[in-house]
């Protein structure tokens, strides 16, 4: 039977596509709230457990964030066959469309966006969880203008002082330490991507780029970038220090906040305290341990099943412990307020005081000092809760438009594997409360004369204000006054940053003639290296491998069920940590790395065993060791193919930012896409998957196996 909703969500047009499916609008069937539905197919997972790591840490890392930088991800519901992540609506499309649209940045908007790009990161790194794939093409951008950090599929808890072994990312915004292949701090290697990202904001380039993907690479590990002249010099001075080399030299995040040119609109970024200031209590026992909770921890890959059970019930703190704690809140959060209906502030409050959140939240303060922020947010949400302390009852019709009002192309009535909306999840609750209140509010706005705003210069002045609903009281939420924690759209600040918006100038189309960066430029750190052309290429690619994407199908068997994470983990939960395919002849890992940084890897792994390696062509590569057995045959040798696979959108990788670009029809039949480069190996979009398959093996099984972990670790 064919279904149109997905729990108390009608599903509607497409958004876009990636990997693992397709994103849909959905529309909320009682208020109209709109959401994005990742579609994801659950086959897709068994049969590619690295494509199944990468989404189960997908989803545990997303329910661990909860700011307004971040987009949010409200639940999971599943069919036998799909995985539905509903999604915070991020409205605005990706930041990298907005470049292609409007070229460089004037300074005050690019200043904007990174502000918000930075307390975002900040977020995600007190919680100890790096991105390693930020671009603009994963931040997106609400209806407002305010950054939402999207795709986790890389990301990786890091546990502190720990580096990173995987190089991943786009080889355009990874640092030099990823693209050389050695362990890295995942949050210096962040902090470079943002320099990227802040250089293609102030010019609409990008400083490291190259046709041939071996000089792209020395080129980022040179760090020899150039600096057009107009970038203002605070500016320059901050990309100076954000894309140096050397990771222990490069500026941190927290120096960032501090400098001249982040500070320089005077918006006020609050200090966000790292998640190990948390205070935890070890579990009684293990009998204690929840499930479901014990399973997304093994996801997030931070240790064994014994050392994971034994961090829980000891009384040292560990990150293990604190992550379940955060998890444990979550799902509290979200089954009380299932429970409860919109949860009053005092019973929120005193759960989260169970694990001394408020230590966390403003730093080492008291409770008292909980204050301002909280306070700010925390009764705001009240006052929300008075006006409307039951979001789907009476008044929210009148506001809202009905999904069918809203355009839903599928605006069909089934109720099949409809879960009512009065289960929502807790940040989902959350959401239609603020979504209705913001209806009020546009509502009253329409009936009272409009109000002559003074409009600052400043882009961010208005961002003091501390009214953020969206963080305000949910179980992870840090009080900010970030710009993005700015109030509802409809309030006159937001008003007035419209009002500034639109002052900013477009700097013109990116063309060889007007663009200054192509000008003469000075020599950067005494090196020069002229800037790359954003280039007219095409931007979007149509999906042309509708094999490689289920949900291109007419959508869904059977009714879904709201899971708090879903019932796929425990299938697989097994296999977490092993090499399934460790006992068969034909290992096949799968990857959504950058085919470029998967020979680095790759690579890594060789020098690891100390093995010889060899590229055959452009997608075989045979690998052995040095030592010989008596017959004088390598003690063992392995040839392993690499390809691309289904690519359901293609992008091009870098920032090939094209004001004049055309929705082009391409093929993009991944399978062939194996055009040398340099190295002689497959390439493809940034997005496709790799497939690497050991078709050939002889002499060490052990040699084998052990080779074969590590290469899946390393691209998992
Ligand atoms: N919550 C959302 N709101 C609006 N648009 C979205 C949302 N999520 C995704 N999109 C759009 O859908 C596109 C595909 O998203 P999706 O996350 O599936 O692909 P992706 O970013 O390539 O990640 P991956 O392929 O790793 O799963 C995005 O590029 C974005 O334009």
């Amino acid at each position: 039977m064919e279904i149109h909703s997905v729990g108390p969500f009608i599903i509607g047009k497409t958004l876009g596509q990636g990997t693992t499916g397709k994103v849909k609008l959905g529309f909320h069937k009682d208020t109209g709230f709109k959401v994005g539905i990742k579609i994801i197919n659950k086959e897709l997972l068994s049969t590619k457990p690295s494509m199944r790591r990468k989404i189960e840490r997908e989803i545990v890392l997303m329910k661990l964030i909860d700011h307004p930088n971040a987009m949010k991800m409200y639940e999971v519901y599943e069919t036998s066959k799909y995985l539905f992540l509903i999604l915070e609506y991020v409205e605005g499309g990706e930041l990298f469309d907005y470049l292609v649209e409007k070229g460089g940045l004037e300074s005050g908007e690019a200043l904007f966006f990174f502000q918000q790009i930075i307390t975002g990161l900040e977020y995600c790194h007190s919680r100890n969880i790096c991105h390693r794939d930020l671009k603009p093409e994963n931040l997106l951008l609400s209806g407002d203008k305010r950054i939402k950090i999207a795709d986790f599929g890389m990301g990786s808890i890091v546990r502190k002082d720990a580096l990173l072994h995987t190089s991943c990312g786009s080889p355009h915004y990874a640092s030099p330490e990823v693209v050389s292949g050695v362990d890295y701090d995942g949050q210096k290697a962040d902090v470079w991507s943002c320099g990227v990202i802040l250089y293609a904001l102030l010019t609409g380039k990008l400083p490291f780029d190259d046709e041939n993907i071996r000089r792209l690479l020395n080129k980022v590990k040179n760090g020899a970038f150039s600096m057009p002249p107009y970038i203002h010099k605070d500016a320059q001075d901050l990309l100076t220090r954000m894309l140096i080399v050397d990771p222990s030299k490069r500026i941190s995040i927290k120096e960032i906040k501090q400098h001249p040119w982040f500070t320089s609109n005077n918006n006020q970024i609050q200090k966000i305290s790292p998640v190990e200031d948390i205070i935890v209590d070890p579990l009684p026992d293990v009998s204690a341990i929840d499930e479901e909770i014990f399973r997304s921890l093994m996801a997030l890959g931070l240790g064994t099943l014994d050392e994971v059970k034994s961090s829980l019930v000891s009384n040292q703190k560990s990150t293990i412990l604190i992550y379940y704690r955060l998890l444990e809140e979550r799902k509290k959060f979200d089954n009380d307020v299932n429970k409860y209906g919109y949860k009053p502030k005092e019973t929120r409050r005193a759960s989260l005081s169970d694990m001394s959140l408020k230590k966390l939240f403003n730093g080492n303060s008291s409770s008292n000092s909980n204050n301002s922020n909280n306070a700010n947010n925390t009764n705001n949400n009240n006052n929300s809760n008075n006006n409307s302390s039951k979001p789907n009852e009476s008044n929210t019709a009148n506001t809202v438009s009905s999904p069918h009002q809203q355009g839903s192309q599928e605006p069909s009535s089934s109720s099949s594997g409809s879960n009512s909306s009065s289960s929502s999840s807790g940040l989902l609750k959350q959401a239609l409360q603020q979504h209705h209140h913001q209806q009020q509010q546009q509502i009253h706005q329409q009936q009272i004369p409009s109000i002559s705003l003074t409009v600052s210069t400043d882009s961010n002045n208005s961002n003091n204000n501390s009214n953020s609903s969206s963080s305000s009281s949910s179980p992870m939420s840090t009080p900010s006054s970030s710009p993005s924690s700015s109030s509802v759209s409809s309030s006159p600040q937001i008003s007035a940053i419209k009002q500034q918006e639109n002052k900013y100038q477009r700097r013109g189309s990116m063309t060889a003639t007007t663009n200054p960066a192509t000008s003469p430029t000075m020599s950067h750190r005494g090196k020069t290296s002229s800037p790359i052309e954003i280039t007219n290429k095409v931007r979007k690619l149509k999906i042309s491998d509708s094999n490689a994407s289920p949900a291109n199908s007419p959508i869904i068997g059977s009714s879904p069920k709201k899971s708090w994470f879903s019932y796929f983990f425990s299938k697989n939960s097994n296999s977490n940590n092993n090499n399934n395919n460790n006992n068969n002849n034909n290992v096949v890992i799968e990857t959504k790395i950058d085919v470029n940084l998967i020979y680095v890897n790759l690579e890594k792994t060789f020098r690891k065993y100390g093995f010889d390696w060899k590229y055959q062509n452009n997608t075989h590569c045979i690998v052995k060791t040095h030592q010989l057995n008596q017959d004088g045959t390598p003690q063992f040798e392995c040839e392993i193919e690499i390809k691309a696979i289904s690519s359901p959108v293609s992008r091009p990788s870098p920032l090939q930012l094209s004001a004049n670009s055309q929705s082009t029809t391409t093929t993009t039949t991944t399978t062939t896409t194996t055009a040398a480069t340099s190295t002689g190996v497959p390439s493809s979009s940034s997005d496709s998957t790799i497939r690497l398959s050991i078709i050939r093996k002889s002499g060490s099984a052990n040699k084998f196996s052990n080779f074969t972990n590590s290469l899946e670790q390393l691209l998992a």
